[in-house]
């Protein structure tokens, strides 16, 4: 038997990477021969085996017949007669259907070192159709690429095309969404997610409310890019530039202003209410694609009050401290700071203003840790009991957040 190094380790290695994930394909074995080994079975569909020390993966090479639709319609064949090169042909890009012997030597039919130097993401074969979430994955490693200056190949993108007409798309089951979509949003160009999706049609099956931002108009003079899906995408990469790698922000981004497509023709371009109008879709987003629960949670209260952030400067300080007590900012300042991410991306993600301030996060920080000072313990000593302890806390945490936006105030 002989075993080769296959798909993201390799790609990984080649661009001079990290390697996290090491795949292993074993061509020539039996899953008996394997057992024999020492290796652990886990694969449910088809054979895949851990190695006895380094837990490392090792799957018997393979090859698959669809059956039926989306990605349960598959019919794997496994036996020591299989190739390597009947393995890589199905997997989705060339750039990841190349091996590595145990020597090092390079194992690659279907041309994925030359995609990888003219940085092109190319399909392997005609049975990339076969299974939808590859658009997703394209889409994915767009995102992940294309600050190498990756670009989807032509031929590539009309599959993923026809796979949107056909239908296949809609097979998609909400668990292979999300996962795709949150690794997508932790890449460090996410935005080039949306773009491969919306280029393909796919936008439109898998994330309808973000798909009909596009050529919503916005008042030009808060927002110079306009068009409210390309605001989203710039919204999108500053959250990627401020919180590399947190699929959390990303997602608060990415929903953050999915109101602006229920706004009324007659009020286009300003979005009175957009905050609220948009609470119900992303409420049904997140029940759709089964999104965890502080996704949800955060994003809600980014599409909520991300206006309140903007103008926290012009809010009163008993406003303040119920924005902040509606964040639960007192007892999770994690959620604070994730918010104030967010808002922050919001208000720079607009053309022509990546570099401006967002001293509204600093107020907001710091108006957290002044009222934050003030405990129940002090009023309890005071003698107060009850109802009296919350009126005078609050009073007092009121006072300290307008001690704080005077000391700002006198510092500028
Ligand atoms: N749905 C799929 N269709 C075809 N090939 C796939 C599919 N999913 C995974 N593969 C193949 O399996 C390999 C391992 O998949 P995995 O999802 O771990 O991604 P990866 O390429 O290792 O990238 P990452 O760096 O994100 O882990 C891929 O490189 C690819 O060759």
């Amino acid at each position: 038997m002989q075993i080769y190094l296959v798909g993201g380790a390799v790609r990984d290695q080649l661009l001079g990477k990290p390697v996290a994930d090491r795949d292993y394909v074993v061509v020539g074995a039996t899953p008996e021969e394997m057992r024999r080994l020492g290796y652990r079975p886990v694969g449910k569909d088809f054979p895949v085996f851990l190695h006895p020390h380094s837990g490392e993966e090792y799957a018997l090479a393979r090859t698959e017949r669809k059956t039926g639709h989306g990605y349960r319609g598959f019919a794997f064949h496994t036996d020591a007669s299989v190739t390597l090169e009947q393995d890589l042909e199905r997997r989705d890009l060339t750039i990841n259907a190349m091996a590595a012997d145990a020597q090092g030597a390079i194992v690659d039919p279907y041309g994925g070192g030359r995609d990888l130097a003219d940085r092109v993401l190319r399909h392997v074969s005609p049975a990339f159709v076969e299974d939808p979430v590859r658009v997703l994955r394209v889409a994915r490693f767009a995102a992940r690429y294309a600050s190498l200056g990756f670009r989807i190949a032509d031929e590539t993108l009309a599959l993923m095309r026809s796979m949107v007409a056909d239908g296949e798309v809609d097979h998609l089951v909400p668990e292979r969404v999300w996962a795709e979509t949150r690794r997508a949003l932790a890449e460090p160009t996410p935005s080039a997610f949306l773009r491969a999706l919306r280029a393909c049609g796919a936008l439109r099956v898998v994330f309808p409310e973000v798909d009909a931002l596009y050529g919503v108009p916005q008042r030009a003079e808060f927002h110079p890019e306009i068009d409210t899906g390309v605001h989203v995408e710039l919204v999108l990469g500053m959250a990627a530039r401020l919180a590399p790698g947190d699929d959390l922000i990303g997602w608060c981004a990415l929903t953050h202003d999915l109101g602006k497509a229920l706004t009324p023709r007659h009020e286009l371009p300003r979005h009175l209410r957009h905050e609220h109008n948009g609470v119900e879709p992303l409420r049904a987003l997140c029940a759709r694609l089964k999104v965890p629960a502080e996704h949800a949670a955060l994003a809600e209260l980014v599409c909520r009050h991300h206006l309140e952030a903007h103008r926290a400067f012009e809010l009163r300080a008993s406003t303040v401290l119920e924005l902040l007590e509606k964040l639960d900012a007192f007892r999770r300042p994690e959620r604070l700071q994730g918010f104030l991410l967010a808002c922050e991306a919001d208000k720079r993600g607009r053309l022509g203003h990546a570099d401006s301030p967002y001293p509204q996060a600093d107020y907001l920080r710091a108006a957290r840790a002044a009222a934050g000072t003030i405990s129940a313990a002090t009023f309890v000593a005071q003698g107060l009991s009850g109802t009296a302890i919350g009126a005078a806390m609050r009073e007092a945490r009121v006072k300290a957040i307008e001690g704080v936006k005077r000391d700002l105030k006198a510092a500028e």
